[in-house]
């Protein structure tokens, strides 16, 4: 664009991924952009309606700046379809359908607003964002959601390919990691999903600036630096579902609908263990019945976010058994808050971004149990390199697996040093999320690069 537009003009378009914890960083981020510029300057956010009436009911209208609307685009489900329940089906069914789908949203915010678009946000997965930006003459400033680790692993997925995976573990960019961490997009195969995030190394240069949830001091330099020479500006803005620096919370237990809060105020503290495997996702029958007669007899007290179709699951008699001091089931918890109560212990988690993310910012120790894409990454990166945490034994839950990571977490030496250090990793995410910290810093350039345009 050669001419600077006036904040009365200019018009970011926000294109959402909708499916599981891609939305809320994304729409979170937007909300601090749409507070932190000029009000003139209108958001218009594109997701799909069943995604859009899900974040704009739970969000109180007014919690969302009045410059942000939100606009619905097509999820590509062909009428009187039924979704057969496999989540891929439906990611595949809306990869389908774009871009067109964003491109006739596009147009009617154009249209309602009167003003052309002069810069496009986007989750990064949408990679033909890129040529829209160009073709517009406006600067594409995509966000990656999941952890910088596995961004690398879609960068090099030509390479890896090449090599035909044995030569990939002693690629000293990704080294802690091992073949069976990657994300299955990287493997060849036919999805749609997997075409789109293996171009990723192709599109970097078509990037104005990448915007990380993520902070750079918990990333190693070697993996930093190597984003940082591929695209024009890498801005990491910090946890997007987390609240840093930490904020003593306001709200009385009381207020928090679900109980959680309540019956965790009534537990020792470092005492719970917190159960949840995301929006997505679920272990197999079999696990579940592993997990629950662990904790059966491993007398810990658990805090369980299990939807109700899930219930059907458990060992026969489980629910009725648990006690009000034992345990509590609930079809969903307000994690972000859970995490930071000083009742928990430990969360038994599958490891998606924001799950891992909320758990290091309040400090508490994970076991992990990844189910698919970047998940087994992020455990590893749990596990290995961080140390604030394991990976389940064996990959899936068993009962003695369990019995054995809540004794190691929750009774041993190990479990002690691996507070200690989730402790540590909290202060450093604490100090970069801080008024003179990096993540600030970084967000305070991207206010600057979106008001130049
Ligand atoms: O009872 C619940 C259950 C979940 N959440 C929230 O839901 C989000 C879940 O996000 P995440 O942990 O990232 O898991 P998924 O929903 O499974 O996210 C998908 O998207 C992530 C970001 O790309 C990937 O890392 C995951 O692998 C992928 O499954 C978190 O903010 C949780 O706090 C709640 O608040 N309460």
């Amino acid at each position: 664009m050669s001419v600077i537009e006036s904040s009365e003009q200019r018009h970011v378009a926000v294109l959402a991924f909708p499916f599981g914890g891609h939305i809320k960083p994304l729409l979170n981020l937007v909300c601090r952009l749409a507070s932190s510029t000029s009000p003139d300057m209108c958001f218009s956010f594109l997701n799909s309606e069943g995604s859009n009436n899900l974040l704009f009911s739970e969000k109180s209208e007014s919690n969302i700046p009045s410059n942000i609307k939100h606009y619905n685009v097509s999820d590509g489900v062909p009428k009187n379809h039924v979704l057969k329940g496999h989540p891929m089906e439906a990611v595949e069914l809306f990869l389908k359908a774009t871009p067109a789908n964003y491109t006739i949203g596009i147009e009617k915010a154009v249209a309602e607003t009167g003003k052309k678009v002069t810069c496009l946000i986007t989750d990064a997965f949408l990679v033909f964002a890129g040529e829209m930006a160009q073709n517009w003459g406006v600067p594409w400033i995509p966000l990656w959601i999941p952890m910088p680790c596995n961004l690398s692993a879609h960068i090099y997925t030509d390479l890896i390919r090449s090599k035909l995976f044995p030569n990939y573990v002693g690629l000293d960019r990704l080294s802690a990691m091992h073949i069976a961490d990657l994300p299955e997009e990287v493997v060849p195969c036919d999805s749609l999903l997997s075409q789109m995030l293996s171009q990723m190394g192709r599109v970097l240069h078509q990037m104005t600036a990448l915007v990380l949830n993520s902070y750079q001091e918990i990333n190693s330099t070697l993996l930093n630096n190597d984003l940082k020479s591929k695209v024009p500006k890498l801005l990491n803005v910090g946890f997007l579902t987390a609240s840093l620096p930490a904020v003593p919370m306001v709200a009385p237990s009381s207020s928090d609908a679900t109980g959680c809060l309540s019956w965790l105020d009534e537990q020792p503290a470092s005492s719970v263990a917190y159960i949840c495997f995301g929006t997505i996702g679920a272990p197999s029958p079999n696990e579940m019945i592993a997990l629950a007669e662990a904790l059966e007899v491993s007398g810990v007290s658990f805090l369980w976010s299990l939807k109700d179709n899930f219930k059907d699951l458990l060992p026969r008699g489980f629910v009725e058994k648990i006690t009000y001091k034992h345990g509590k089931l609930v079809p969903w918890a307000p994690q972000a808050q859970v995490l930071a109560h000083t009742a928990i212990g430990v969360f038994i988690t599958h490891s998606g971004t924001n799950s891992v993310y909320e758990s290091v910012a309040n400090g508490v120790p994970m076991i992990c149990r990844p189910l698919f894409g970047d998940q087994r990454m992020n455990g590893r990166m749990v596990d290995d390199v961080w140390g604030i945490g394991v990976k389940i034994e064996g990959g899936i839950l068993t009962k003695s697996g369990v019995l054995k990571s809540l004794e190691l977490v929750l009774g041993s030496e190990q479990g002690k040093k691996m507070r200690e250090k989730a402790r540590a990793l909290k202060e450093i995410v604490a100090e970069a999320a801080g008024p003179l910290g990096s993540a600030v810093q970084d967000f305070t350039t991207f206010v600057d690069v979106i008001s130049l345009h």
